[in-house]
């Protein structure tokens, strides 16, 4: 048997003397407490220094507490605590377990600045307990003079506590005095004294440390005192431990103890600590192997425990040799060694060997912090020309009324005016700090990876539609796969050829699918898991839920089916953040840690976003601010086409963007259309509706871009250029996004945060549906007005075949309108190409703005702006027979019905809203149709 678990025989809990992220978030500690019997942990100040001062792993973390403007006293407690909750949790199980013998605690030491101080020390005791907030955390506190006091009034308070520090029998008796006055306090109080847990540190290697030289000095003397002092070489610690124990057994037997007994009190447990060997000559485990008794607990460094796990021999050793270790400490004094005043220097010399090291640390996260602070958002280069004055005085204006700071206090009024508007306004603002809250959730996310990665999951499909996977798909972009990510793959689409290539390219028994909706009702993502789980289940049985995560708000009735289906994790969102604005939540976050990504590091980009942006005070100049008043004022004055030019790699930004900035300002009639994708052109090309938005990387040249850019700038276009260090700073766009998309919203007088035109979309699916259920198939409803080479057009224009019909369609373009393609099709290169070749021709010949988006993914994105934005559109629909379709488990329809109910529906929606459309039904070969309308087009 593993010597680790053949000790629980003899009735000793091994804990661990030591702490750190990497083995909280690995899954090493829960390893050790799942397979190796491990009970417990314990910390201190000089394991904290080497844990986050010795290694980069808490950077991200600690730049993020400084840019929040906490001081480094704040810092080292939040990063401390978070250890201990993180490690309490994992021995949560233990701790609430029937067998839990006391055990399953993680124990949090005072300051030790505070060794010598009674008041500071309880304050501080109290202060960690209500912070770490965990029944299994216990407050180490020093067995000082000064600590005895506080010992017995945290005791009286009802909390945890590890007397840590002691080396001297005298001083054990009255910690034990501290504890037994402590409970009794207690009960007088009428107080129950049941599961308060106390143990009693007594430090052994240091004692040996400190003692051996004098000894070894009197043994080369020789002599009769050198004989004596050669003997007890190395058997000064031990003694004081068995002797020290024997002690225990008397104190905890007597009537006072019996009366606390009788209430249900548990002994104060003697803990064996400093227990790692410092001397080679002698044996690794001398002071885990001898002290083995019943009702101890030892604690024992990571490689002492790994070298017991090799070769450890448990045995009840504890009470052997009890009249040598009497002798021993009875003849010190004949060899002219006071152990009282030797105890009394390793207590002084404790403190300094946790202070030093604990100033060290802290001098460490100061230098990190104030690095921190000082360091500069993307810097962001605004070119407006003649609209410069116009944007100069409507930042003013906002300075005038103070917008950052009512921004910041949630002043619904600074976008509308009435009631139910501002209420929803403020009921929908978590996003504006939840990357604060995310910080604090990086280890929980971290530890979730290694668990899917230990479970031998090879690849993550992450399903859902708009803001609950828009973020996914630009990091996926964006960045390569990290090494320790998986290979992920995004369905935002109910076209079945697509749902097919991704089932076809994934591992299926080894994929993790992640079904991503904040409401829990979206048709679309239901749908997704219905298909895959029913796949799973056939590959699985019933441990199909082990493949499958969702990602949803609290309450919503998502939570109640995967918890019925079993699955593997379900993340609680905030009801709070709306969908787009959810990108630095479990939505965005959650996918980006399994593929890889540094989280903490996004996290930590976006508050430094976030705090140009005045979360916490005054900013000097607001980025956020700047850019949401350049492009709402541009939009007031006709520029509200932001056309967005990005390097390949951001090419997937756009469709961030586009959901966040269509769906966020696309109603009333007003809006900012947000024009991605589009090849970019010289000067002539253009209308006076457009304003450019370069979003790339300092130091990487783009000329093809910049280049066309300058030339639009010289012709009196509006530009804005922001340059990146790396893509982690995408952190920092979603956030300044975020907040520029508010602040324009509040330019137009408009709730940013609702989506009022979304609906008669999927109303009008709704209905379609019901017939399909009913009939079995979609109603016919309008007559096509041209059909020709397999390709079917429905408008109302009129016209006589393909071409005259395209002609007229887009002869209605009017200076400021934009074309919409949508195409209800199977994303493929040779489709993509074909819809950028139509834009290029109607750019070029009617000189107005052309949008691109697949179905029904659009739909959740720009499809708000497209009925609730000004009536500028001309929209063209592209349908196919969806030659590839697909069943859909429990349902009587397929995936290519309902996708085509949904570009009926929509078709529809945008009917009741007098929008200028063209459905294109391209027949079974949608890449063939669309060569065949191609030609069809009139050149001029
Ligand atoms: O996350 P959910 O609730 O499934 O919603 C998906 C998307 O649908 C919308 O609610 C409306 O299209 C978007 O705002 C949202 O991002
Ligand atoms: O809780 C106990 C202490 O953390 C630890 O055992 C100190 O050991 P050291 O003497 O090796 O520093």
């Amino acid at each position: 048997m593993n010597p680790l678990v053949a000790i629980r025989q003899f009735d000793q809990s091994l804990w661990l003397d030591f702490i750190s992220r990497p083995i909280l978030i690995n899954g090493k500690l829960q390893r050790r407490i799942a397979d190796e019997a491990l009970r417990g942990v314990t910390s201190n100040p000089a394991i904290f220094a080497k844990s986050i001062g010795d290694s980069a792993d808490y950077d991200s973390a600690i730049k993020a507490l400084a840019l929040q403007g906490k001081t480094t006293d704040e810092i080292y407690t939040n990063l401390a605590v978070s250890d201990v909750q993180a490690a309490c949790d994992l021995f949560r199980p233990l701790y609430d377990g029937a067998d839990n013998s006391s055990d399953g605690y993680v124990s949090l030491e005072v300051s030790p600045t505070l060794v010598n101080d009674t008041e500071g020390t309880i304050e501080e005791g109290m202060r960690l307990w209500q912070t770490v907030d965990r029944p299994n955390v216990m407050i180490k506190v020093p067995a000082t003079l000064e600590g005895l006091p506080a010992i017995r009034r945290l005791i009286a308070e009802g909390i945890n506590v590890n007397v840590t520090l002691i080396f001297g029998l005298e001083r054990y008796r009255l910690v034990t005095e501290a504890f037994l006055a402590g409970l009794e306090d207690r009960l007088q109080a009428g107080l129950p004294v049941a599961r308060i847990d106390s143990v009693a540190s007594f430090f052994l290697s240091r004692i040996d440390v400190l003692i051996d030289p004098m000894l070894e000095k009197i043994a080369a003397e020789g002599g009769e005192k050198g004989s004596l002092a050669e003997g007890m070489v190395g058997e000064v610690a031990l003694s004081s431990a068995k002797l020290a124990y024997q002690m225990y057994k008397e104190i905890f037997a007597g009537s006072r103890w019996e009366a606390l007994k009788a209430q249900g009190a548990e002994t104060q447990r003697l803990l064996w600590a400093s227990t790692g060997n410092k001397n080679p000559k002698y044996d690794d485990l001398k002071y885990v192997e001898n002290l083995i008794g019943p009702k101890t607990v030892n604690t024992v460094p990571v490689e002492t425990l790994d070298i017991f796990r090799e070769k450890g021999q448990p045995a009840n050793r504890l009470e052997e040799g009890l009249d040598k270790a009497r002798e021993v400490l009875r003849r010190l004094p004949e060899l002219g060694i006071d152990l009282d005043e030797q105890t009394n220097f390793l207590e002084v010399d404790g403190a300094k060997k946790f202070n030093e090291p604990f100033g060290k640390l802290m001098q460490s996260i100061d230098i990190k912090r104030t690095q921190a602070q000082g360091q500069a958002v993307v810097p962001m280069a605004t070119r407006l020309g003649g609209y410069q004055a116009a944007v100069d005085k409507k930042i003013e204006e906002l300075n005038d009324k103070n917008f950052t700071e009512g921004f910041w206090e949630k002043k619904a009024d600074l976008w509308v005016q009435d009631e139910a508007g501002q209420q929803s306004i403020r009921s929908f603002m978590g996003w504006l700090r939840v990357a604060e809250t995310m910080v604090g959730r990086v280890s929980e996310i971290e530890q979730f990876v290694n668990e899917v990665k230990a479970a031998g999951f090879k690849h993550v499909v992450v399903m859902g539609m708009g803001g609950s996977t828009m973020a996914p798909i630009v990091f996926k972009a964006a960045f390569e796969q990290g090494e320790n990510g998986l290979p992920m793959s995004v369905l935002d689409t109910t076209d079945p050829g697509t749902v097919r290539e991704i089932e076809a390219s994934v591992p299926l028994a080894e994929t993790l699918f992640i079904v991503a909706s904040k409401s829990g009702t979206t048709a679309e993502p239901l749908a997704f898991g219905d298909y895959f789980y029913a796949k799973l289940k056939e590959l699985k049985g019933d441990k199909a839920g082990e493949n499958f995560v969702a990602i949803t708000d609290p309450g919503s009735k998502f939570v109640t089916d995967a918890t019925a289906a079993n699955y593997r994790r379900i993340f609680l969102n905030f009801p709070e953040v709306g969908g787009r604005f959810s990108a630095l939540t479990y939505f965005g976050l959650v996918p980006a840690a399994l593929y890889g990504l540094p989280i903490g590091e996004i996290l930590e980009r976006a508050i430094r976003m976030m705090r140009a942006c005045g979360a916490y005070g005054s900013s000097e100049r607001n980025p956020g601010l700047e850019l949401g008043a350049a492009l709402g004022v541009l939009a007031e004055l006709g520029r509200d086409k932001l056309t967005l030019v990005v390097p390949e790699k951001l090419s997937d930004l756009g469709l961030w963007l586009e959901q966040l900035i269509a769906e966020s300002t696309g109603k009333e009639g007003k809006g900012i259309l947000p024009v991605a994708g589009e090849p970019l052109g010289e000067p002539g090309i253009y209308g006076q509706d457009r304003v450019f938005v370069y979003v790339g990387y300092q130091g990487e040249a783009d000329e093809a871009n910049t280049t066309k850019l300058k030339a639009l700038e010289q012709a009196g276009h509006p530009t804005i250029t922001i340059l990146m260090d790396d893509a982690l700073d995408l952190g920092q766009e979603f956030y300044r996004w975020e907040v520029a998309t508010a602040v324009a919203s509040a330019v137009f007088g408009i709730n940013p945060f609702d989506q009022p035109n979304v609906q008669a979309a999927k109303t009008a699916t709704d209905g379609l549906m019901k017939v399909v259920e009913e009939q079995g198939s979609l109603p016919e409803k309008s007559q096509p007005v041209a059909s020709q080479d397999g390709v079917t057009y429905y408008s109302a224009v009129q016209g006589e075949g393909a071409a005259e019909v395209l002609k007229a369609f887009f002869a209605q373009a009017r200076p400021g309108d934009f074309l919409c393609l949508q195409a209800y099709l199977t994303e493929s290169s040779a489709v993509s190409e074909s819809l950028q070749e139509l834009r290029a021709r109607v750019q070029a010949q009617y000189h107005i703005a052309t949008t691109s988006g697949y179905g029904p993914r659009f739909l959740h994105s720009t499809g708000q702006y497209h009925k609730g934005g000004p009536e500028t559109g001309l929209f063209v629909q592209f349908t196919d027979d969806n030659p590839n379709d697909l069943a859909l488990p429990g349902r009587s329809y397929t995936f290519g019905t309902f996708k085509n109910a949904q570009a009926l529906g929509d078709l529809e929606a945008l009917h009741s809203y007098n929008r200028r459309t063209l459905r294109v039904h391209l027949g079974a070969d949608a890449e063939k149709g669309l060569r065949t309308m191609l030609a069809a087009l009139p050149t001029a």
